[in-house]
């Protein structure tokens, strides 16, 4: 920034510089030998006082060329290494926010706001700051030439700086809502675009592509709208500018003139004062442009500060588990809903001792995840505490909490990169020989080696796409390879082949045999086997037990079953 600054000031300098050449070169030949030049040179020919103007003219104009080139440099260095700090912060501030931060902000205005805010931003650093430098050293230096001419003068050629300096602020006061509103809709846009690409099946599917081209035309139009409103208002601020620089430039070249008449100037300083006068106004209408661009960058980076001021209401605590995890987990009189929302929990109790597998069952929307959610922190709850080994989960660090779970969500996230990447996502040292282990546990090792390129073969985003069934044993395996302490697994969906339903049935065996696991099934027969059965209904657990005790106790579970079990014997009959 010194340097950059220091770049400017030395490249204004030598911008102004030409002109006081160009006067003592009309001086050297309206005033020959009694010249300015011939007593700052000591040469008393013209010509030859000529040449040692051109020669230092060229000096000059090489200095200029030079910091220039070292300033357009530094500024755009600078804004660069501005641009990318904000960026990853505010990406990161971005990252540690809440899951329901999250779910409840549209991840395209986010977006917006850590690419094109900071864009706008850096623009403004890369041409805005480098302006205004240059403008006021302009002022300053040519302040001085003046001040040393007449003080009539000076008055005179300075006369519209107030002005337009008034004006600015006034036109700045105007602008800030407009460039707020533009910022807005900008994010608007960016928010409906990238919602619409998420969801670009089910737009296909239902052929609304008509309606959705509606709907962004809509958002673009407002953005349009509040754009031009914007501009109107900043156009006419050059034109203004350009009134007041007219009437200083008149008056300088009328009593510059008229002193010159009189003998009380000499002609060359009168040739360097009108062109001074230029050189100091000029640059002010770009102040124009230059504040329409401080505009819309403090408009971003309130956007900015904004999102990177952020905090997420949960906080981790300090404590680490000690020894080893057993894994027990403890949910006590749980009272839970979402945002302002209905308690969607209300008053549940479960207890998994360490070890054992337990299964979360009940209809859909009976609050099943949200256990789940519970248990890795991705929110608290209202009332009551979620405990692991002991230790109330807000207690625990992120690490010795997330850091012991392996976790399968319902919709499987994988991430642009190979089969092999996806896997070893929560231990990326892990050697090939353990992520072949865990992919044959999660019983995926067989479709993954009947892939093109086997563990090699690219998924997620622009890669193959997997069925749900696979990529669900993806992130099986992907948990396992952590070997967590406690396993932590939402079902997908209940319609799976037989085979998928057996490979599933197999690799659960086999993984939660020495660990804790809650798991919540939508297949009954997936968890026949579980120590323990929890049924949910309306945010509280109504039966518990094993699968046997559940049957024969008639209620709620057994109604469940028996529609499942029935279910499958008529579709046995139908593919029979
Ligand atoms: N992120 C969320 N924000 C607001 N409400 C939510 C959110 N997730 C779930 N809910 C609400 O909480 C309730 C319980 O949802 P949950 O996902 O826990 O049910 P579930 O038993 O797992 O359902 P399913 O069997 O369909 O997966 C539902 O009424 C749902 O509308």
């Amino acid at each position: 920034m010194v340097a950059a600054v220091a770049a400017t000031t030395a490249n204004t300098a030598a911008d102004v510089a030409p002109e006081l050449l160009l006067g003592v070169a009309v001086d050297i030949v309206v005033r020959g030998s009694d010249s300015f030049a011939s007593s700052l040179f000591g040469i008393e020919s013209r010509f030859g006082q000529l040449v040692a103007v051109a020669i230092l003219n060229v000096i000059v104009w090489v200095i200029e060329s030079a910091t220039d080139y070292v300033a357009a440099r530094l500024w755009r260095g600078l804004s660069q290494s501005v641009e990318h700090d904000l960026r990853v912060e505010t990406y990161a501030n971005v990252q540690q926010l809440d899951v329901s931060w999250h779910e409840g902000s549209a991840p395209g205005r986010v977006l917006s706001v850590i690419s094109e805010d900071i864009n706008q931003l850096e623009r403004f650093l890369d041409v805005g700051a480098r302006v205004i430098l240059h403008t006021f050293w302009t002022v300053i230096f040519v302040g001085a030439v003046f001040a040393a001419t007449s003080w009539q003068l000076t008055l005179l050629a300075f006369l519209p700086v107030p002005i337009i300096v008034w004006g600015s602020i006034r036109f700045q006061r105007v602008l800030e809502p407009l460039y707020k509103a533009v910022r807005e809709a900008a994010g608007e846009v960016s928010a409906t675009v990238s919602a619409n690409l998420g969801g670009l099946t089910t737009i296909k599917a239902f052929t609304a592509e008509e309606r959705e081209i509606e709907r962004v035309r809509g958002v673009s139009d407002a953005y349009r709208e509040a754009n031009r409103d914007a501009i109107r208002r900043s156009a006419a601020f050059v034109p203004l500018i350009r009134m007041a620089i007219l009437a200083g430039f008149t008056s300088t070249l009328l009593l510059g003139g008229w002193f010159v008449l009189e003998g009380r100037l000499e002609i060359g300083l009168y040739t360097v004062l009108v062109f001074m006068t230029q050189r100091l106004l000029w640059p002010l209408t770009d102040l124009g442009e230059t504040l329409d661009l401080y505009q819309r960058a403090m408009a971003s980076t309130r956007r900015i500060f904004a999102l990177m001021g952020e905090r997420g209401q949960q906080q981790p605590g300090p404590a680490t588990l000690p020894g080893p995890v057993r894994g027990r987990l403890e949910l006590r009189d749980i009272r839970f809903g979402y945002a302002d929302g209905p308690d969607v929990l209300r008053g549940l109790n479960l207890v998994v001792p360490a070890g054992e597998t337990h299964a979360i069952v009940g209809a859909t929307g009976a609050g099943k995840s949200s256990v789940l959610r519970l248990v890795l922190r991705f929110s608290d709850p209202r009332e009551g505490s979620v405990e692991l080994d002991g230790v109330d989960v807000r207690e625990l660090t992120w690490d010795s909490l997330r850091g012991v779970i392996g976790y399968v969500s319902q919709d499987v996230f994988l991430f642009h990169g190979t089969i092999r990447d996806n896997i070893a996502y929560g231990r990326p040292d892990a050697t090939d020989a353990e992520v072949h282990e865990a992919a044959r546990l999660a019983e995926a090792a067989r479709f993954i080696e009947a892939t093109a390129d086997g563990y090699d073969t690219v998924v997620g985003e622009r890669g193959l796409t997997l069925s749900g069934g696979q990529r669900q044993r993806i992130a099986l395996a992907r948990a396992i390879l952590r070997d967590p302490a406690v396993l932590v697994l939402d079902e997908a969906t209940s319609a799976v082949d037989n085979e998928t339903e057996a490979a599933i049935q197999r690799s659960l065996a086999r993984v939660t045999s020495d660990r804790t696991a809650l798991i919540v099934a939508h297949r009954l027969s997936t968890v026949r086997d579980a120590d323990r059965i929890w049924v949910l209904a309306e945010g509280r657990v109504v039966e518990a037990g094993t699968h046997d005790e559940l049957v024969a106790a008639g209620g709620l579970y057994s109604g469940l079953w028996a529609v499942q079990t029935g279910m499958a014997q008529a579709g046995d009959r139908l593919s029979d």
